[in-house]
């Protein structure tokens, strides 16, 4: 980062401002001499070379080279950690938030900033480090097992026994001292691309060199038929070889040699089940919402994707997951299955009447936990070192309700009881409260190497970190923190303040525990509903004690709900998350008392999370662009909010629910006639705007908006109205509720316009110091 300087005229300022206005005023007492042609000659040669210098103009360069050109032997902008110990003091202590880190970390949030990146040289420089690096990865990678239990993930489950019988190795300190590299794919779980999509010099250079404005474009390519991985790296080493600086453009022309366009894998996609007018829609009153209602209904057709016969024949020419049936996409960059986003695709699909679509995905999931033993993230190769938030059994729940289906329900159980192992065998940790050890669940992916989809910003913030390990680390976190599907939020900050800070592998989430608490109740009735007597009654039994444990872990009387808990601090993040109402959506609680669930509404209305215009805020946090904070607000979670108020058999909760269902359902509404388009997410402030922030443009589409706002039409479909928008006057929560006092923008914050007041100012005073000179000039 270069330092900013002051200009000579920002220097000089004072003085030139006090001399100006005496010359000023001597020049109008003898003003037949400032208006002579030599004098107006002068003051326009003055001006001109005033404003070459602007000051501003050098300023605003300065801000685009966001990070230092590597010097030899210090930590680099790509540089992959090489295996080998980590300091414990790397791994605890925080990142100061010093003018540097942040303004780099700001520059590197995806904003257009970082399109002018390092020079050439540097860049080749760095490139090459990767090589090294990342040649190193690969054969570690494929070294046998050690780190990778979930690979071993093919055991199914003996419910008899307690879901804690296998205790995996405790992710400790201790035991990350001596973790090594970790790829998000390699040869064991993406044969034949893991080189291309996963890790590697062309990956590296690509991101490096800035190829594609979103990072994700590359790794979503597909290979060029009858082209193989070997040979496509050959000819990159051959025509980059690592000493040479490489060309952007003759980079851009080699891409375009190897790879067909992103989305090419898909087909034309037919939904068989879709209905014109689901008769469930009947069941809302008011017209315009029910109008609103078909308007959704139709965007599914558009969603529905279908993968081409191509991938599952020549899977190695691909990073998208095969998977046999038509499924809906969430919309825009997000082309691919995504694990948590698919529940509530599920509960609109339901409310659409298409439960042949339902099932096909559910099935596609099926056949996803059989290979891999768990559900990545997303259907890509670049997914599979990390899950989402487990709601596959969640979703079988929602089917069969519907549906009755006990042969599907039979075939699915094994899977769901499979992918369970997955979380208790790879992402369990011992969390002592008193003099107890409770076994509860984390969010934490083993890889700790940038995201591909990520890769340029992933990387380029761990250039900030002084070694390798501690890169490692970052990676780490920021992977666990897209495990949680709330990438990124205040959540996950140590400091909660910046990324920097990132530490997810920290923290025992409320919101996953629920999840699998939930799970545990569910895998009892399925066996019930199947009549496997001992099985209904030892799933329960675990039911019934992980209630008890998540009680004393999360719940703190105090705070009135329950609260994410941090193995560092030994303590509880009092902050607000919509997280603290997620244990009433999944029933992890013995009977709340009408006492203590109001005083759980009251604590969410002093936090002043329940006042804004568009919902509830995933976070008060105002000051990061973080797209999982304020003033954000998602669908999933007002919808996990909404329905755990309703289930929650307080009379005062429930008339809340309805308030906050009407208030989301009528921002969505309200946004999608101003913009035609239903979005990821929305800012709950304005309740005029789609959301924003974070490392990607907000997406259209979408999937999950679409299911939440179908799903609340039906549960209000007596009560909810348009009404008049915008639905009610915005009342934004109390300075001292919000951690900062500028909000966030929703636009990232390179692209906002400079103020005008600085300018106008600026212009002031290069008319000043030319009319000086000139005076001078003509005394
Ligand atoms: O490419 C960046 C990140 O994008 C995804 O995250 C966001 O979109 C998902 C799909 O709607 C959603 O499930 C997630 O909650 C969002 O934050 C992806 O899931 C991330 O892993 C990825 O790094």
């Amino acid at each position: 980062m270069r330092v900013k300087t002051l200009t000579p005229f920002e220097e000089g300022s004072f003085l030139v401002y006090i001399s100006s206005v005496f010359i000023i005023i001597r020049s109008l007492i003898r003003s037949s001499r400032l208006l002579t042609m030599r004098s107006v000659a002068l003051y326009l040669v003055v001006l001109a070379a005033c404003v070459g210098a602007n000051p501003r103009r050098l300023r605003r360069e300065e801000a685009i080279v966001p990070l230092e050109p590597a010097k030899s032997g210090s930590s680099s902008l790509l540089e992959l950690p090489e295996p080998g110990p980590i300091e414990e003091s790397e791994l605890v202590g925080e990142v100061p938030v010093t003018s540097k880190s942040s303004e780099t970390a700001d520059s590197l949030r995806g904003t257009p900033s970082t399109k002018e990146e390092l020079p050439a040289a540097a860049a080749s420089q760095l490139a090459d480090d990767i090589a090294t690096d990342t040649a190193a990865a690969v054969r570690l990678s494929t070294k046998p097992k050690q780190e990778s239990a979930e690979e071993a993930t093919t055991r199914t489950s003996s419910s008899t026994s307690s879901i804690f019988e296998v205790f995996p190795e405790q992710d400790t300190v201790e035991a990350r001292l001596h973790f090594s590299f970790h790829n998000v794919c390699d040869e064991s779980n993406a044969p034949g691309r893991s080189k291309i999509y996963c890790s590697g010099r062309l990956l590296a250079s690509v991101n490096l060199h800035h190829i594609f404005p979103d990072s994700k474009t590359f790794v979503d390519r597909p290979i060029k038929v009858n082209q193989t991985e070997d040979e496509i790296l050959a000819d990159f080493e051959s025509r980059f070889p690592p000493s040479s600086e490489i060309d952007p453009d003759q980079l851009r022309a080699f891409v375009e040699q190897h790879f067909e366009p992103e989305g090419h894998e898909l087909e034309k996609c037919e939904v068989p089940d879709w209905q014109p007018s689901p008769p469930a829609f009947d069941r809302i009153a008011d017209a315009q919402m029910r109008e609103f209602a078909h308007k959704l209904n139709d965007i599914w057709k558009e969603l529905c994707r279908k993968i081409s016969p191509m991938v599952r024949d020549e899977p190695e020419r691909f990073s998208l997951l095969h998977v046999p049936n038509n499924f809906i996409a969430p919309g825009g960059r997000f082309r691919e299955f995504y694990y948590w986003d698919t529940y509530w695709i599920v509960k609109g699909l339901l409310a659409s009447g298409m439960y042949e679509t339902t099932r096909g995905m559910l099935e596609n999931f099926g056949s996803i936990v059989e290979r891999f033993g768990f559900i990545p993230n997303g259907g890509r190769v670049y997914y599979l070192k990390r899950s989402q938030p487990p709601l596959l059994t969640a979703m079988v729940y929602e089917y069969y309700e519907v549906t009755r289906n006990r042969t599907f329900l039979a075939e699915m159980l094994p899977l769901l009881e499979k992918e369970f192992d997955f979380w208790r065998e790879n992402r369990s940790v011992s969390v002592d409260i008193g003099s107890v050890s409770h076994k509860m669940f984390q969010y934490r992916t083993p890889a700790n190497v940038p995201r591909p989809e990520s890769y340029r910003e992933d990387a380029s913030i761990a250039s900030n970190f002084p070694s390798k390990g501690r890169q490692q680390q970052f990676y780490k976190d920021v992977g666990s923190a897209a495990e949680s599907g709330w990438d990124f939020s205040t959540r996950w900050f140590a400091d909660h303040k910046t990324l920097l800070n990132i530490r997810t592998t920290q923290v025992v989430p409320v919101d996953l525990n629920a999840f699998l608490c939930y799970n545990l109740n569910l895998m009892s009735f399925f066996h019930g509903e199947l009549g496997n007597t001992n099985k209904e009654r030892a799933w329960l039994n675990d039911f019934n004690s992980f209630k008890v444990s998540f009680r004393d872990v999360f719940y703190k009387p105090e705070g009135k709900g329950w609260y994410d808990y941090n193995l560092q601090e030994r303590q509880h993040n009092t902050d607000f998350f919509p997280s603290i109402a997620i244990p009433l959506f999944t029933g992890c609680y013995d009977e709340l008392s009408l006492t203590q669930s109001g005083d759980l509404l009251d604590r969410m209305a002093e936090m002043g999370a329940l006042n804004l215009t568009g919902g509830i805020p995933t976070s008060l946090a105002s000051h990061t662009q973080e797209q999982w904070d304020y003033p954000n607000g998602w669908s999933p979670l007002n919808h996990m909010v909404i329905e755990g108020m309703r289930k929650s058999g307080n009379p005062r909760l429930q008339q809340e629910a309805f308030k906050l269902a009407q208030r989301w359902v009528r921002s969505n509404l309200h946004v999608y006639n101003l913009d035609h388009a239903m979005w990821e997410k929305y800012n709950v402030v304005t309740n005029e705007a789609r959301g924003g922030g974070g490392e990607y443009e907000v997406q259209a589409g979408f999937g999950w908006s679409n299911g939440v706002v179908l799903d609340l039409m039906l549960t209000y479909g007596d009560r909810l109205t348009a009404g008049d928008e915008p639905a009610a006057p915005s009342a934004a929560p109390s300075s001292a509720a919000l951690e900062a006092t500028t909000p966030a923008p929703s636009t990232p914050r390179s692209t906002r316009p400079n103020t005008s007041s600085a300018s106008l100012s600026s212009t002031v005073s290069l008319l000043l110091v030319a009319t000086v000179v000139a005076s001078i000039a003509n005394w």
